[in-house]
């Protein structure tokens, strides 16, 4: 298998829900007092396991706070706490309101994803635009600056220019991804910066690491290596390409006398790769509309420090090499802070799976340790009851009985074979192995339906996907009409033709219909996924869009007042949501 640099971190990925307080007891301070955050409440009995379990086992160093910690504890409204089975987590010292901004941070490192190096400053990480205005290394003709930085940046860029170049010959042979082996060359330019204060190859925020200015923290090389990793769980196959492109990498940087008196080994590369596999977050920001969305990757040492979660209270975007974290809504003191790192609507599996895969751990959210039986999750992956007078959802015994997330491992997600599905309605089990001794009023069984669903829905992205919009619009709304009614009207089958549908409605001159899909997508996010989140704004704008194209083609002038009316609406809605998200209430550009 290849080795990929995981997807790093969603920007803007997400949505949430009320969270409760965070289980008693579950979490320690990460400084190893064994001391309880304010507003976590103890119980005795947990008290008493903790001080044994104290006097039993030191702390291992990847529970331990962060260097830099204590001025986070100064400037933000959280502390690092200790979770079983996660290790360290943010959990809020005070009562914090929607829209605060609960980190605000300066990465460590970071480069710009090689598909999108024209398109960003590799300096200060700026949108290129236009990329006339840009300026190319003639070294190692990678590296692309703009205007403003150009000058400076060639100069701290010299050590990168020289092992950068062989970089992409170096991925091939090892068949590892190039973004990972350049972040693991920019950690050692950091280590070298930091050990030897050696400007030239430091970044011009160097001499601000460690520290706090203008309510931004700046990290060291120590926070970031102080990272917890998960190299004892990521596939063999992944560890040899990426043990081979750290030999060839180490040997390029020995060449270019990169790593002299650094005190650095293969093994140590091998590390840096594991610790940006765990913790690397995308990096682009959305104010400026939808360019620039995760054109860049970086290491943010106390931004990593929030757990993922599946229903998160926080979200994060990022401008230049500052990434900011804000509340999505009002979270009080005791609770655990989360963002999400992958797209959530998706059905329970899915997620867990993809987080299993990419990033190496069994997720043990709210969302994903809810009883099935009774979560949103059931619906995206559920099928209508053909029994008559039922019409209660079918969902897969698998789904309903899966182990309990919180002492599973991520292996036991590719364990589970149970293939038949129940009806929550009428206790029906339908087996595929027994099919041919059941019958089902409709003559269609869950397993065919979704099989038929998901085959009706590929063909019609494909003729999507090449842009043939009034044809695609067909054959979308053919799979929509066959499928209603059979489908959990929030099955993922279903919602995933919505978008598209939406956008050839668009691309048509249909903002009639275009506006009325929109809705549907923007009623479905609210039902799964309630609460504020960039996704949202962004639906929210289209649909302002569509109105005020309606507005200016309506026949009459009250028609005309209405739809104007509908699009002011919709913008300030999504006005509303991105001064949450983004601490602008203005609109993509
Ligand atoms: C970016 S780090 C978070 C900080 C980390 N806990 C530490 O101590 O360095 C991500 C890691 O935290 C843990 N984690 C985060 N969210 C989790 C979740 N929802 N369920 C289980 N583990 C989680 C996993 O081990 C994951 O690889």
């Amino acid at each position: 298998m290849a080795s990929e640099l995981p997807d790093a971190v969603n920007v803007g990925a997400l949505s949430l829900d009320e969270r409760p307080p965070p289980q008693n007891g579950s979490e320690s301070h990460a400084d190893g007092s064994g001391e309880t955050a304010p507003g976590v409440v103890e119980d005795k009995s947990s008290a008493a396991k903790k001080k044994k379990k104290k006097k039993s086992k030191s702390k291992s160093s990847s529970d331990k706070p962060l260097p830099t910690q204590k001025f986070v504890d100064q400037l933000f409204p959280w502390r690092a706490l200790n979770k079983p089975n996660v290790g360290r987590c943010a959990v809020a010292s005070r009562d914090i309101k929607a829209g605060e901004i609960v980190v605000a941070e300066h990465c460590v490192i970071f480069i710009p994803r090689s598909r999108d190096r024209a398109e960003v400053c590799h300096s200060c990480c700026c949108d290129i635009a236009p990329p006339a205005q840009s300026f190319e290394c003639p070294g190692c003709r990678y590296a692309v600056y703009c205007k403003a930085c150009k000058k400076e940046a060639m100069e701290e860029h010299k050590l990168f220019c020289q092992v950068s170049n062989p970089i992409s010959g170096i991925a091939k042979i090892a068949d590892c991804d190039e973004d990972l082996l350049r972040l693991v060359l920019a950690l050692i330019l950091k280590r070298r910066a930091s050990k030897t204060g050696d400007k030239e190859t430091s970044d011009p925020g160097a001499s601000k690491d460690g520290t706090v200015q203008d309510g931004i923290i700046y990290p060291s090389y120590e926070d970031a290596i102080a990272l917890k990793t998960h190299s004892d769980k990521v596939p063999t196959s992944w560890k040899d390409s990426v043990r081979k492109g750290c030999q060839l990498l180490f040997e390029e940087a020995v060449k270019a006398k990169v790593v002299d008196d650094l005190d650095v080994t293969v093994e140590d590369l091998e590390n840096f790769a594991a610790l940006v596999n765990t913790n690397s977050h995308g990096m682009g920001a959305h104010g400026s509309g939808y360019r620039n969305a995760d054109v860049a990757v970086g290491i943010f040492p106390f931004v990593s420090m929030l757990s993922h979660s599946c229903r998160p209270n926080c979200c994060f975007s990022s401008e230049g090499r500052v990434m900011y974290v804000r509340a999505t809504r009002d979270v009080p003191k005791g609770t655990e802070l989360c963002i999400s790192y992958i797209n959530l609507y998706e059905p329970r599996s899915t997620r867990r799976m993809q987080l299993a895969v990419t990033k190496h751990f069994l997720c043990s959210c709210e969302r994903c340790t809810e009883p099935f039986a009774l979560s949103v999750d059931r619906f995206l992956e559920g099928c209508i009851c053909a029994v008559r007078g039922c019409g209660g959802v079918v969902v897969k015994t698998s789904s309903l009985y899966e182990q309990d997330s919180k002492s599973a491992s991520p292996d036991s997600l590719f364990q589970f074979n149970t293939t038949s599905w129940k009806c929550e309605g009428c206790s029906r089990v339908l087996d595929p192995k027994l099919s041919a001794y059941l019958t089902t009023e409709s003559g269609e069984y869950p397993w065919q339906l979704v099989a038929a669903a998901s085959d009706k829905l590929g063909a019609a992205m494909g003729v999507y996907r090449e842009r043939r919009f009034k044809e695609a619009r067909v054959l979308l709304e053919q799979h929509i009409a066959q499928f209603t009614g059979k489908l959990h009207p929030l099955n993922l089958l279903l919602f995933d033709a919505l978008t598209p549908l939406m956008n050839c409605c668009r691309a048509t001159g249909d903002a009639a219909e275009g506006s009325r899909v929109c809705r549907l997508i923007l009623n479905a996010l609210e039902k799964v996924l309630p609460g504020v989140s960039l996704e949202q704004a962004s639906f929210y704008f289209c649909l302002g869009e569509m109105y005020l194209q309606r507005s200016e083609s309506a026949g009459t002038s009250v028609m005309a007042k209405h739809f104007k009316k509908q699009a002011q609406e919709a913008f300030q809605q999504a006005r509303r949501i991105r001064g949450v998200c983004l601490g602008k209430a203005t609109l993509p550009s």
